[in-house]
This record gives structure tokens, C-alpha cells and sequence, in this order.
């Protein structure tokens, strides 16, 4: 059975078509990382999913029932974007509020401990960081034991430890059975997770497909470097820019080579900076080459 079908969905708010004609079919025990830049109709998607909206066409099916359903949704779990806690309420007082709603909830202090916050048990919500009332939406969305979680933009705004422990706990989640679709900007959230991305742009899918896949088309790298010469008609430059204290934001496809000529040409240059274009990048180059739609094929 398909966890999660989204089938030619559309939703309008006014004028902005958040979702245009959208078909999405997920499987059991799949982790999927849905990419897209801010108002790309992530959240939308989710919303539809979660029951919390209705599609304006098209169907939305979860766990094979309709979302706006109650029974549906007593296996799916979400963590919205932000999460209202009741800040007067204590940490396990809170995951023993949610725990009541479900038949088998996991044990309150076995969650509270899988997501760093034992010592924190007993401290009110209103008094934790930001990364830690983080790991407990997290956590929340997990204790009715979900065949289906749904995490928008889960790690966004967290340390690299409170990061760490939250995609342990998602892997950990994933690895019992669990089908995981999860939004993010961080392109490296989604490769340390995802086996399956889809990225949507414009409330338009603009590809589905394996990560090693998408990551091929990501392949380029970002060289920031400051020369006299102008070095944005290299051999080897896919776009560039140069500013006229001589500074260069240049996208290659092999750093290395680009790197090598440099050197050997003898051409002054410094301060030399090369990393993985991100996601936003390589969305200009998927926008650049003019992407068909999934859904156009269908
Ligand atoms: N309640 C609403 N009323 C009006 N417009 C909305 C509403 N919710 C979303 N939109 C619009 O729909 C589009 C998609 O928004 P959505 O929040 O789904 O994008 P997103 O990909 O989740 O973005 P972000 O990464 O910023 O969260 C945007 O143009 C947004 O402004």
C-alpha cells in the first residue's frame, strides 16, 4: 500500500497557486527529502498531508484513507515548522499529555532520553532553548509509534549536537520501518538522510529521484577567489561573477582543473575558497536548463 498519494493536487491562496498539479506516491518504509526554496509550497504539501488543509483539485490519500479523517491520522505523526508548546507545562508532562492519545505511546522516559532532555524533565517548556523545544516537537510527533512522520524543516535553527541527535532519532525511526518524508533548505540535511528527493519549485515538481541522482546534478563547486584578471571566461566556468576589487564567486564542475590552470598561469591571485554549491545554486542551474515538470510527463 502507498504511505503518503498525492495525486494532480492543486491548491490556490488568492492569486499564488502554491501547488500546481502535484503527483507524489510514497512507500512504505521510504525516507523522502522534499527540497524547495522558500514558498515552493513545502509547507502547503505538508498541510494537505497532515489534514490540516484540503487540496482546491486532485486527491490526497494517507495510509490509504482520506487525512481529514481522524482515524488516518492516528499513524502519522508531524512536527510542523513551529511548534506551540505550552510553556507553563513540564517536558514529560507534556510528551505524558500527547502520550494519553494514543493506544501503545512509547514510555515517556525512554523518548525523552532517545532525544537528549533526561535532565530536563522536569523543567517547563517556556524555559528551554530553542534547540531543545526543537528536539521535543520532534519527539512529540513521535510518541504514538507512527507508521508516517512528517517533518518540516526539522533541524533548522539547531547547533551541530542538537542537529546530530535529531537525525539519529529520524534514522533510528527509519531503520524500525518507518516512512519519513521531511522538508529542508540544507541540502546536506537531506543527503545525510534522504534515499529519495524531490525537489519543488513554485508549487512545481521539478524532479524526483534518487539522491545520487540529484547529487550529480548538484556537482558543481563554488570557487570564490580575488584576481586582477578577470577569471570568468576560464575554461571550465559554467557562470561567474567578478566585482571590481577583483573578486571572483565562479560555479565549476571540477574545481581541481580550474584550481591547476590557475597556478600554472602564473596569474596573481588570493584568498582561495572553493565548497559544494548548495541547493539554492542548484536550483538556479535545474531553473537555468529549463527543468519539464514531473507532473507535465504524467
Ligand atoms: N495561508 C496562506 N495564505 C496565503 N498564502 C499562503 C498561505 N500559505 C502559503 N501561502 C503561499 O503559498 C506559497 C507556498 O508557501 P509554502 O509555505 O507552502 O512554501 P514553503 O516551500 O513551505 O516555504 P518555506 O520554505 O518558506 O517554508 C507561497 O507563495 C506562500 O506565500
Amino acid at each position: 500500500m502507498t504511505v503518503i498519494d498525492v495525486d494532480r493536487v492543486t491548491r490556490r491562496f488568492g492569486d499564488v497557486v502554491a501547488l500546481d498539479d502535484v503527483s507524489l506516491a510514497v512507500g512504505p518504509g521510504e525516507l523522502v527529502g522534499l527540497l524547495g526554496p522558500n514558498g515552493a509550497g513545502k509547507s502547503t504539501l505538508l498541510s494537505l498531508l497532515s489534514g490540516q488543509r484540503r487540496p482546491d483539485s486532485g486527491t490526497v490519500r494517507l495510509l490509504g484513507g482520506n487525512p481529514r479523517d481522524a482515524a488516518a491520522r492516528l499513524g502519522l505523526g508531524v512536527t510542523p515548522q513551529e511548534t506551540g508548546l505550552p510553556a507553563t507545562l513540564r517536558v514529560g508532562e507534556v510528551v505524558d499529555f500527547v502520550a494519553g492519545h494514543f493506544p501503545d505511546p512509547v514510555p515517556t522516559a525512554e523518548l525523552i532520553e532517545q532525544f537528549g532532555l533526561t535532565e530536563q524533565t522536569r523543567k517547563q517548556t517556556g524555559a528551554l532553548s530553542g534547540g531543545q523545544k526543537r528536539r521535543l516537537a520532534v519527539a512529540l510527533a513521535l510518541v504514538g509509534r507512527p507508521r508516517v512522520l512528517l517533518l518540516d524543516e526539522p533541524t533548522t535553527g539547531l547547533d551541530v549536537g542538537a542537529r546530530q541527535t535529531l537525525w539519529e532519532a529520524i534514522r533510528a525511526y527509519h531503520a524500525a520501518g518507518g516512512t519519513v518524508l521531511l522538508t529542508s533548505h540544507y541540502l546536506e540535511e537531506v543527503q545525510a538522510l534522504a534515499e529519495r528527493v524531490v525537489v519543488i519549485d513554485h508549487g512545481v515538481v521539478r524532479a524526483d529521484d534518487s539522491l545520487a541522482a540529484i547529487l550529480r546534478r548538484v556537482g558543481l563547486r563554488h570557487v570564490e577567489v580575488r584576481s586582477a584578471a578577470d577569471l570568468t571566461g576560464w575554461d571550465g566556468v559554467v557562470r561567474g561573477t567578478r566585482q571590481d576589487d577583483g573578486s571572483h564567486e565562479l560555479y565549476t564542475a571540477d574545481a581541481d582543473a580550474f584550481v591547476r590552470a590557475l597556478v600554472t598561469s602564473g596569474v596573481a591571485f588570493d584568498d582561495l575558497r572553493i565548497r559544494g554549491a548548495g541547493l539554492e545554486e542548484a536550483f538556479a542551474e535545474m531553473v537555468a536548463t529549463p527543468a519539464t515538470p514531473e507532473g507535465a510527463r504524467r
